[in-house]
């Protein structure tokens, strides 16, 4: 029953119904469509997949193409609730694309934060009701997509001999995460198993992650999607403004902190990422990254 569209595309939930498209898909969704965006004509619940092969990276391509699909989806006032998913059978997302921090040219790396940061604006402060579908790894910044989200659904680990983790690992790469995305963490999943995480860069397999509050819920793989759908659907019936007021009863103060000191941000990054040390850890991280397969 999936309308499956381009994010450029997307239909309005009424106009899919009218023309019966509920029950087709396009077929001129492209390999290379960073990000798919399908409305479940019956449920109004939009999913926005991500599907970037190998490892969904956030590149600068990509942070944009989130943030359009979600605005895409926002602009349609009849729905109500989405779900974040990925298309790639064991990543949900690597986190930041490496190479757009590695020999950087300084203009793509002021416009890849600023991209990067808007994600958190748009996704942690959507008016939409967000879940996230979590089948597989999701890393740093990966991590930070499924915080943005109000509830977060994870595949299980039972049974697997190499079970999906969470968390951000930033230190392990002897780099830190932003105190906007390090209070994130800390709101969500509290102070000392925050404090732990961040210093020791802990990824948690799924039942840890689900100890600490990190995701809500591990279900089987097969059953991830679906249930965060459905679970969308429940929020999707919650008045509206009463959720979204909320939502910002948590999360205004911190939207708005970034939004103050957005260009500050912006340049610590970039002197950050450019120093010569900085530089040397991001070079020997993709070499590892790279010898890891070979
Ligand atoms: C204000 C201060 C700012 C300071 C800056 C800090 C910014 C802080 C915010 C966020 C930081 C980040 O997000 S950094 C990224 C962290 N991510 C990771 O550490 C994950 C790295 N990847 C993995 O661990 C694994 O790839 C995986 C577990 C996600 C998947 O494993 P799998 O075995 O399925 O895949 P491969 O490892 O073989 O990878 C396939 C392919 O993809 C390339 N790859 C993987 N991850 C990345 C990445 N993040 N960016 C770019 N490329 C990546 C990998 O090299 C392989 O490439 P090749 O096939 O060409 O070898």
């Amino acid at each position: 029953m999936l309308v499956a569209t381009l994010s450029k595309r997307l239909l309005r939930v009424g106009q899919a119904k009218r023309c019966g498209l509920s029950l087709r898909s396009f077929s001129d969704a492209k390999d290379k469509d960073l990000v798919l965006t399908s409305i479940d004509g019956d449920t109004g619940v939009a999913t926005i997949t991500m599907n970037q092969a190998p490892v969904n990276s956030l590149s600068l391509e990509m942070c944009q193409a989130i943030t359009t699909a979600i605005k895409e989806v926002e602009s349609q006032p009849e729905i109500q609730s989405l779900v974040l998913a990925s298309s790639l059978p064991g990543v949900f997302c690597a986190g930041l694309d490496i190479t757009e921090l590695h020999k950087p040219d300084e203009k793509r790396l002021t416009d890849f934060w600023h991209s990067f940061q808007q994600i958190y604006f748009d996704l942690y402060g959507s008016r939409l009701a967000t879940i996230a579908a979590i089948a597989g790894h999701a890393p740093a910044a990966g991590c930070m997509l499924a915080l943005s989200c109000d509830y977060r659904i994870m595949v299980s680990g039972a049974g697997s001999k190499k079970p999906s983790t969470i968390g951000l690992n930033e230190t392990k790469l002897g780099i830190v995460a932003p105190s906007w995305l390090g209070y994130q963490y800390i709101d969500t999943i509290g102070q000392r198993q925050a404090e732990l995480g961040l210093s020791l860069g802990l990824l948690h397999q799924p039942e840890q992650a689900l100890a600490i509050g990190l995701v809500d819920e591990l279900v089987p793989r097969e059953e991830v999607l679906s249930r965060a759908q459905a679970e969308a659907v429940k929020w999707g019936k919650i008045p509206a403004k009463a959720r979204l007021a909320s939502k910002m009863l948590a999360r205004k103060a911190r939207l708005d902190h970034l939004a103050a000191t957005r260009k500050e941000d912006n340049d610590f990054f970039r002197s950050f990422v450019t120093n010569e040390t900085a530089q040397k850890i991001i070079d020997g991280y993709l070499q590892s990254l790279s010898k890891k397969k070979s």
